[in-house]
């Protein structure tokens, strides 16, 4: 019994021994393929090669909750990969004039903006940008200058239509525009009278935006008798934008030239009002600017069946209008000075101006 025990002892370490190496060249092989992927995924494909991996972009989401997909196309800035501009600083900045309302929209004022990064946000939401000019009467004078200096200046490098309104539609000038550029000319009819050409303008424009919301994203409404003297782009676009008049903006709000009799729509009381804007520049997205001009056209219309007219016609209810509907982006007097008033200071430079006119020879009335 104890030989059989001793036969069996040895068998039985026989059988260890087989096992031990067979479990040693497995581990030896899985040692070897953890090495193999090691080197494979960590040490070839590491970071430390020069490869840069391409991160993840989504594309973006349609619009969750109430609010419709213009907040995308508003709020969603996307800038090109890899651009290289100024560092933006957090402290430093234009301390010379207030880039900020009270209720926090953005005041435009040259050295707030980096055009090119600007530029290049919008670029890439392939917009189209409408400006509306109303040459009637003798002001058909002022608007080959006017459509001559936007080439240059007007949202350069963007897709943009001119709607010109005129009674002179043959007379409009021919101006060579770059590609995606154009003139579009409308016949409207002569008046009489100056504030009534005037304050027609709203009731145009809205017609125009019902014509033309499909194929246009923001729009600008300019007076003719102005020309451009430097940059009016990208960084002029917002929901609903205002341009402070150049005449008032160091007054006491108690200088505004508002509509001042109760009787009138476009009262503005005493102690009330932010800024004094221009009606001879506004704009901003086709729904605001919709918005403005059918409210500011049935006031007026109404104050006038009441045998009233505002102190400055639709400019006085466009205040009104901007009291209570906040702009959403105000451009400083840069964007709508004056020919005839010395810079001050504060403007670096003139964007946009009214030339020098003598009323008596170009308005149908005095
Ligand atoms: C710089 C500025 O903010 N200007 C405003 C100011 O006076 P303005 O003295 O600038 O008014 P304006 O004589 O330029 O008239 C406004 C615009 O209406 C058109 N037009 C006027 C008369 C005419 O016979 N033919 C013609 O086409 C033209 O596009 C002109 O630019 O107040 C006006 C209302 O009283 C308007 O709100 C203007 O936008
Ligand atoms: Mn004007």
């Amino acid at each position: 019994a104890r030989g059989h025990g001793c036969e069996s002892r040895s068998t039985t370490n026989q059988n260890q021994t087989e096992r031990m190496s067979t479990i040693r060249t497995l581990i030896g092989s899985v040692l070897l393929l953890l090495g193999i992927l090691y080197v494979y995924f960590y040490a070839w494909r590491s970071p430390r090669s020069s490869k840069h991996p391409e991160p993840v972009q989504y594309p973006v989401a349609p619009p969750v909750g109430r609010l419709s997909a213009a907040v995308n196309h508003v709020f969603h800035l996307v800038a090109p990969d890899h651009l290289k501009y100024k560092q933006p600083s957090i402290v430093n900045g234009r301390t010379d004039v207030v880039t900020l309302t009270p209720w926090l929209a953005p005041v435009v004022w040259d050295g707030t903006f980096n055009p090119v990064l600007l530029d290049s946000i919008y670029q890439s939401k392939n917009i189209t940008v409408a400006a509306t000019v109303f040459a009637v009467g003798k002001y058909i004078r002022f608007l080959k200058k006017f459509l001559e200096t936007a080439e240059p200046y007007f949202f350069v490098g963007f897709r943009v239509n001119i709607y010109v309104f005129t009674d002179h539609p043959k007379d409009v000038p021919r101006v060579q525009m770059a590609g995606g550029r154009k003139v579009v000319v409308r016949s409207v009819p002569s008046s009489n009278r100056w504030q009534e050409i005037s304050a027609r303008r709203m009731e145009l424009i809205q017609n125009l935006i019902e014509e033309v919301h499909d194929s246009v994203d923001y729009i600008f409404c300019l007076d003719v008798d102005s020309e451009f003297h430097g940059r009016w782009g990208s960084e002029s676009l917002g929901g609903l934008v205002a341009v402070i008049h150049p005449g008032y903006y160091r007054d006491d709000r108690g200088r505004f030239p508002y509509e001042r009799r109760p009787e009138s729509r476009a009262y503005v009381a005493d102690g009330e009002g932010d800024f004094y804007y221009c009606g001879g520049a506004f704009g901003g997205l086709l729904q605001e600017v919709s918005l403005l001009a059918k409210t500011c056209d049935l006031n007026f219309k109404a104050d006038a069946k009441e045998g009233i007219e505002a102190a400055w016609q639709e400019e006085s209810h466009l205040n009104r209008y901007m009291w209570i509907n906040k702009p959403s982006k105000i451009l400083s007097p840069e964007y709508l000075w004056q020919d005839f008033k010395p810079r001050n200071p504060e403007v670096r430079i003139v964007r946009f101006s009214g030339v020098v006119k003598n009323y008596a020879d170009i308005r149908p009335n005095v």
